[in-house]
């Protein structure tokens, strides 16, 4: 492991034996908040931080490398991969588990979009507490611009492109946070895909993706602009800031297996080397004024469960005495399902370049890397794509929505819930069927995702707000190192059947309504006589994927009687001295990918944190 040592704002512990006995706050996972988290608290140099990082220092080019967006996710020694459990209503089929497990976390696997949710989503965290919670829009705005930093696009890309973009929303190219770079190249076919957007009424081109308005646009990539190296949480949040702070120290490789307390307060954790298979090595260190989970969606609420805080039935099964019975930890877990699709393919086409030309033309690539290679521009800035729609369910499906949206509304809330589901996680998701239903009906929600990414077959869609919620379990046969168990309950909840074949006859009005028609589209999946309702429900279950790996919710920031893990102050309910800074917290996906909002809700933390102190 080389760890740039000089370059870090941290002491780099390099053996356990260094970690102290105590400091003021312990951050339990070096993932995309913690990383973020700790920066913050560290930088008066008032208070002292240990961060406990699972994984390792990853920094190579399967990290590092912006074209074609996310790779280190398929390196094991970089993320976590596991099954799920059968999906019943996807023909039983098993979907991996994934995300980042290294300094940095899953932003340093991921697809590098940068998109932010819409105002009426962040208003919606906020409405559970009532009007006068702090959580909402015009509040994060700021901590989305202190969060991202705007490389804004090349006039002649703004030219070509049509590329609208405005810098209000944003931090400035010389402030802190995470960078947000436009390539400087795109494929020439993107223009025309975005211009038939104008052909649909009710579509949108906001002024910026960032202005929090669904519609049409384009939005930028987590890169460096200058390298055109991926910007995370490590880059930017840990490495690079000057001297190491004294008052900072890492440890990697390291697993917290849970929290301990004196009565009800978190004074500490016990963690074990991350190859430990059982805890005979633990050691233990304490927090004087916090402990602070930040271990992503999927682990926060094993690290939670493992400590004695979850619903008692999962707690008991698994031989955990319990401290506080929080019904509401590792239920309401929701991810953006993929899938819902009709792929087209374009016959009468010829738009050059075009992406299959990086694999299918030796010449064109070699051009390619020779232009990355001198000036680091052209196709190979291109990460996972900066173009897309995020439409509202009234656009996609005008005829329809509002009796599924009324059907939605109508449903007891506990019937697709799972079983078992505690009085307390049934009133909070009847609270978010309310909402949900009106966002349904809402011009200002997106709902539907489309990806614009210039090539002869197009279609991927990703839905934003999903109505089924899973569950994320201890192992009862192993609750301190055995993998959690997954459970997505993908399509559990009808609607989301009917929601997501209204997205199959949206996008072939897309494809043949518009201008596009003049390419030639032909219905590749799945396939044009797919059209009756049931044909059409049919394909939705057997193309979905229940992740787009954006999971949140499992520990949800919302009132306890709601079924909330965290309150306001993302402060555990029922102990003291703990919180959950990581995407469980959001109480319901946004409709956009869920990086910037995590970054936004931990800058947004760390003063929380301070003001308390
Ligand atoms: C493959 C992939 C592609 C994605 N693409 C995009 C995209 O293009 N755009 C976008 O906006 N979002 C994307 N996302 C989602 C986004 O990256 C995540 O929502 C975000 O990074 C999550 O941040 P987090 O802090 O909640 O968790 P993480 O960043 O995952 O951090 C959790 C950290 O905790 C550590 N940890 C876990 N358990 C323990 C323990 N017991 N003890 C110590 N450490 C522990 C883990 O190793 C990890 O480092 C993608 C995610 C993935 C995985």
């Amino acid at each position: 492991m080389t760890i740039p040592r000089s370059s870090s704002h941290t002491k780099i512990l390099r053996q356990v034996e260094d970690v102290q006995d105590e400091y003021d706050y312990v951050i339990v996972g070096g993932g995309t908040a913690g990383l973020t988290v700790a920066d913050r608290l560290t930088e008066s140099g008032e208070y002292t931080v240990l961060v406990i990082e699972r994984g390792l220092f990853g920094n190579d080019s399967s990290v590092n490398n912006v074209s074609g967006g996310s790779q280190a996710y398929q390196n094991s020694s970089l993320s976590f991969n596991f099954p799920s459990v059968p999906q019943v209503n996807l023909g039983n089929r098993v979907t991996g588990v994934v995300g980042g497990v290294m300094l940095g976390g899953s932003s340093g696997v991921n697809g590098m979009q940068v998109h932010r949710p819409q105002k009426a989503d962040i208003d919606r965290w906020g409405s559970y507490f009532g009007p006068c919670s702090e959580w909402n829009w015009d509040n994060l705005l700021p901590y989305f611009r202190k969060s991202w930093r705007l490389h804004p696009p090349t006039p002649e890309m703004v030219e070509q492109f049509n590329i609208k973009y405005d810098t209000s929303y944003w931090g400035g190219e010389d402030d802190g946070g995470i960078h947000a770079s436009f390539p400087t190249f795109h494929w020439p076919f993107m223009r025309a895909q975005m211009d038939a957007f104008a052909d649909i009424e009710g579509i949108e081109f906001p002024v910026d993706s960032g202005a929090g308005d669904p519609g049409a646009f384009w939005y930028p990539a987590s890169f460096e602009p200058t390298q055109v190296r991926r910007s995370f949480a490590m880059s930017e949040y840990w490495a690079g800031k000057g001297n190491a702070r004294d008052n900072y120290e890492t440890i990697l490789g390291h697993r917290v297996v849970r929290v301990l307390f004196e009565d009800e307060e978190a004074v500490g954790v016990e963690y074990v080397d991350s190859n430990s298979r059982d805890t005979s090595q633990a050691r233990t260190v304490r927090a004087r004024k916090e402990v602070i989970i930040a271990a992503g969606t999927i682990y926060t609420p094993q690290v939670l469960q493992a400590s004695g805080i979850g619903p008692r039935p999962v707690l008991e099964r698994a031989g955990i005495d319990v401290l506080v019975d929080l019904p509401g930890v590792g239920a309401n877990f929701q991810d953006h399902p993929l899938g819902a699709q009709a792929l087209f393919y374009f016959t009468n086409w010829n738009f050059s370049p075009n992406p299959s030309d990086l694999q299918s033309n030796a010449t064109f690539r070699a051009l390619a890397e020779a232009e990355f290679a001198a000036n680091r521009t052209g196709p190979l800035m291109i990460a996972s794509g900066n173009a897309a729609a995020f439409l509202p369910f009234p656009v996609v499906a005008p005829e329809r929505f509002e009796a599924i949206a009324a059907a939605y509304e109508a449903q007891d809330p506990a019937a697709y819930l799972h079983e078992g589901a505690d009085e307390t996680v049934v009133a909070g998701y009847q609270a978010q069927k309310s909402r949900l239903a009106d966002a349904l009906r809402s011009m200002d929600a997106a709902n539907y995702n489309l990806f614009i990414r210039g090539s002869q077959m197009e279609g991927s869609v990703v839905y934003l707000h999903p109505l089924s919620r899973g569950t994320i379990e201890i192992n009862a046969t192993d609750p301190y190192f055995g993998t959690p168990v997954v459970d997505y309950r993908a399509l559990s909840n009808p609607a989301d059947i009917d929601i997501q074949v209204e997205f199959i006859r949206f996008t072939r009005r897309y494809f043949t309504e518009t201008r596009l028609a003049q390419y030639g589209p032909i219905e590749f999946s799945p396939g044009a006589q797919v059209t009756s309702d049931e044909a059409l429900r049919q394909a939705v279950r057997s193309q979905v994927s229940p992740t787009t790996f954006h999971p949140v919710g499992t520990a949800a920031m919302m009132p306890r009687e709601l079924g909330g893990v965290v309150d306001e102050n993302l402060l555990v309910y029922g102990v003291e001295k703990l919180s959950v800074i990581d995407a469980s917290i959001q109480p319901e996906l946004p409709g956009a990918y869920t990086q910037q909002p995590v970054y936004a809700v931990a800058e947004k933390a760390a003063d929380l944190i301070k003001e308390r102190a």
